[in-house]
């Protein structure tokens, strides 16, 4: 297996408006990741790079604040549930939520499983500080539909393996029957990152997909409208924020 490095991925201009775009570009400037590849690139990151795991998560939310500012203003979508799974993905979520702040959402922090590490507390302390709640209950399919205008699944990223257990059921459950958008951060949860959604059970399908560093495979299965890639810690150029 060729595991990519940073400096063998041709980034392209940093946003793929459209999954046809991406299948096209797959063959030619993107190379869709393998699970292996996804995790050997992070480790790469943090290791041959030295990038610590605060920057890139930093960098991971704030890109998708921003991503999700550009497609779904707060001007029409300020009510937010950001869901937060147990790893970094979850941390993405929870450094996105505040960030949303930033720009004049509403988030609502769903929580269930704290990470019991200082970063993840320290991430949740700074929600609670812009005035986000951070719940572990989460609300009911009708008050999703009738109280938020955006979701953000930021509960498994590319280290899911499936199948679902069972207290992460319940929000896949939601966000899969939710009528409101859900914006999905790295991975839909609840997909294979591999061979895509699930075949059987509840999927997620998500109008929108934020690829982080570099789209992974299942996005090949993404049918929604908006695919934004985040190239921000491998590309010279900066962000389009
Ligand atoms: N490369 C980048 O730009 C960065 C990406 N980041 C984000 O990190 C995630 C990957 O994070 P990781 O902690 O490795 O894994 P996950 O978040 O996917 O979740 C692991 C977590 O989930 C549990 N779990 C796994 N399978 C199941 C299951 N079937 N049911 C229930 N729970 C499950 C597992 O036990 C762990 O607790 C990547 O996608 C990006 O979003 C970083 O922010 C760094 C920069
Ligand atoms: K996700």
């Amino acid at each position: 297996i060729i595991i990519p490095t940073l400096s063998s991925i041709t980034c392209p201009a940093t946003k793929l408006p459209s999954a046809s775009v991406v299948r096209r570009m797959s063959s030619v400037a993107v190379r869709l990741l393998n699970q292996q590849e996804a995790v050997a690139l992070d480790q790469e990151l943090f290791t041959a790079y030295q990038f610590s795991v605060d920057q890139l998560m930093e960098l991971a939310g704030l890109s998708c604040a921003h991503a999700i500012a550009q497609k779904y203003p707060a001007s029409t979508h300020s009510k937010v549930l950001v869901a937060c799974g147990p790893g970094n993905n979850g941390g993405d979520g929870l450094v996105c939520a505040r960030h949303l702040r930033l720009l004049d959402y509403t988030p609502t922090v769903y929580y269930p499983k704290r990470t019991d590490k200082p970063l993840f507390d320290n991430l949740v302390r700074q929600c609670q500080m812009y005035d986000i709640v951070v719940s572990e209950e989460l609300p009911t399919l009708l008050e999703i539909d009738g109280e938020f205008q955006l979701v953000v699944d930021a509960v498994f990223g590319f280290s899911f393996k499936p199948p679902v257990r069972a207290l992460f059921l319940p929000v896949i459950e939601a966000l899969s029957r939710t009528k409101v958008p859900v914006v999905s951060v790295d991975i839909p949860s609840g997909w294979d990152v591999e061979a895509g959604p699930p075949t059987e059970g509840f999927a997620i399908a998500p109008q929108m997909l934020i690829s982080l560093t570099a789209p992974k495979l299942c996005a090949r299965s993404f049918r929604g409208r908006h695919h934004s890639c985040s190239t921000v810690t491998v590309c010279r150029s900066p962000p389009q924020l």
